[in-house]
C-alpha cells in the first residue's frame, strides 16, 4: 500500500489565490495589507524562511517590510522597534522570527506586539483565546495543518490523534485545534515513555519534534494520517522532516512530504492572518486603514 500525498504546495496555490483576490479588493478601498518581519542575527535557516515570507507577500499583493538586525541588538532596541510598528498604520501584521538570541527574552518581545497585529498567534491574548474557544489568530503552522486535514477530508470528530512535541508555537496549539475539532488528543514529548505505544493506536499523528526519524513505519497504524512538521537536514545536508518518509508512506493512508508539505502552508496561513488583520482594521476604521 502507498499513502496518498497531501500536497502543501498545491493547497497553498488555491488558498493564496483567494488571499490575492481579497488583498486586491481591500487595496481598491485604499487599504493595502502590510506585514513587518523582524529578524535578529544571521541564522541561515531563519534567513531562508524570512525570504520566503517576504516573497509570498510580494506575489500576492501584500506590502511587506523586513528589518534585519545584528545578533547583539539589545532587547530595548527591539522593543522600541515593535512599539513603532504597533503604531504604524501601514502595518497590520508583525512577525518576530524565532528563535531570538539568548540575551533577549522572547516572551517579553511577543507580549510587546499588539494582539491585533500578532499574525503568528503567539501573544498570550491570542493563545488564551484559542484555549478558551474564542476567535483569534491561530498559529500559522497548526492552522495550516488543519487546512490540510480538511482538504484531504480526514475525519477528525472522534478520531484518535497524537501530537509529538509540546512547544508553544507548534505542539500545544496543534493539540488544541485537534481537540476543538473533536479528536481525542494525546501530546507526547521527550519524556514520554514508549512513544510507539501511543502512535500505533492513533488515526492521526502530527510529528513536530525536530528530530529525524522520530516516526518509523513500525510505529504507525496501517491507514493512519501522518503529518510531518519537522525541518531537519540529513547527513548529506538535504532538507528532511521528522518522519522516515520512504518506509512510513508504505503503511500510512495519507502523508505530507518535506519539502512541499506543512512548510508552504505555514507561509500561506501567515498571508491569511495578515489579510484578516487588515480587513478587521479597515472594518473598524482604525487609523491603520490609511495605507
Ligand atoms: N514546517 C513548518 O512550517 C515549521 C516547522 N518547524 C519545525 O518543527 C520542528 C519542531 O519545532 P518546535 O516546536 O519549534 O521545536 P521545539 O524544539 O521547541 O520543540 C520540540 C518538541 O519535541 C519534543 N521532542 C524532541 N525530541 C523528541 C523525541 N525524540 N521524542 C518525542 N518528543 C521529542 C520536545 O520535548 P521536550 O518538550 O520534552 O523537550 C519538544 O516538546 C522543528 O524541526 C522545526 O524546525 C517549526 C515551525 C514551523
Ligand atoms: N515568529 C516565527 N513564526 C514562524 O512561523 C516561524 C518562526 N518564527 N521560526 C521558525 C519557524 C519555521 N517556519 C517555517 C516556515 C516555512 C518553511 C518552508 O517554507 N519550508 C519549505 C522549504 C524551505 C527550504 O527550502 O528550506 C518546505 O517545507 O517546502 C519552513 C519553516 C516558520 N517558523
Ligand atoms: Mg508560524
Amino acid at each position: 500500500m502507498t499513502a496518498t500525498l497531501i500536497n502543501g504546495n498545491a493547497l497553498s496555490k488555491i488558498i493564496r489565490a483567494d488571499v490575492a483576490a481579497r488583498a486586491a479588493a481591500l487595496a481598491q478601498q485604499g487599504c493595502r495589507p502590510g506585514l513587518a518581519v523582524l529578524l535578529v542575527g544571521d541564522d541561515p535557516a531563519s534567513a531562508v524562511y524570512v525570504r520566503n515570507k517576504i516573497k509570498a507577500c510580494e506575489e500576492h499583493g501584500l506590502h511587506s517590510s523586513c528589518d534585519r538586525y545584528p545578533a547583539d541588538l539589545s532587547e530595548a532596541e527591539l522593543l522600541a522597534r515593535i512599539d513603532a510598528l504597533n503604531r504604524d498604520p501601514a502595518i497590520h501584521g508583525i512577525l518576530v522570527q524565532l528563535p531570538l538570541p539568548a540575551h533577549i527574552n522572547s516572551h517579553k518581545v511577543i507580549e510587546a506586539i499588539a494582539a491585533a497585529k500578532d499574525v503568528d498567534g503567539f501573544h498570550i491574548a491570542n493563545a488564551g483565546a484559542l484555549l478558551t474557544g474564542r476567535p483569534s489568530f491561530r498559529p500559522c503552522t497548526p492552522y495550516g495543518v488543519m487546512m490540510m486535514l480538511q482538504a484531504a477530508k480526514i475525519p477528525l470528530s472522534g478520531a484518535s490523534a497524537v501530537v509529538i512535541g509540546r512547544s508553544n508555537i507548534v505542539g500545544k496549539p496543534m493539540a488544541l485545534l485537534l481537540l476543538e475539532a473533536g479528536a481525542t488528543v494525546t501530546i507526547c514529548h521527550s519524556k514520554t515513555r514508549d512513544l510507539a505505544s501511543y502512535t500505533r493506536a492513533a488515526d492521526i499523528v502530527v510529528a513536530a519534534a525536530g528530530q529525524r526519524n522520530v516516526l518509523r513505519a513500525d510505529m504507525v497504524k496501517p491507514g493512519a494520517t501522518v503529518i510531518d512538521v519537522g525541518m531537519n537536514r540529513d547527513e548529506t545536508g538535504k532538507l528532511c522532516g521528522d518522519v522516515d518518509f520512504e518506509s512510513v508512506k508504505e503503511v500510512a493512508g495519507h502523508i505530507t512530504p518535506v519539502p512541499g508539505g506543512v512548510g508552504p502552508m505555514t507561509i500561506t496561513m501567515l498571508l491569511v492572518n495578515t489579510l484578516t488583520a487588515a480587513e478587521q482594521a479597515y472594518a473598524q476604521r482604525l487609523p491603520s486603514h490609511i495605507a
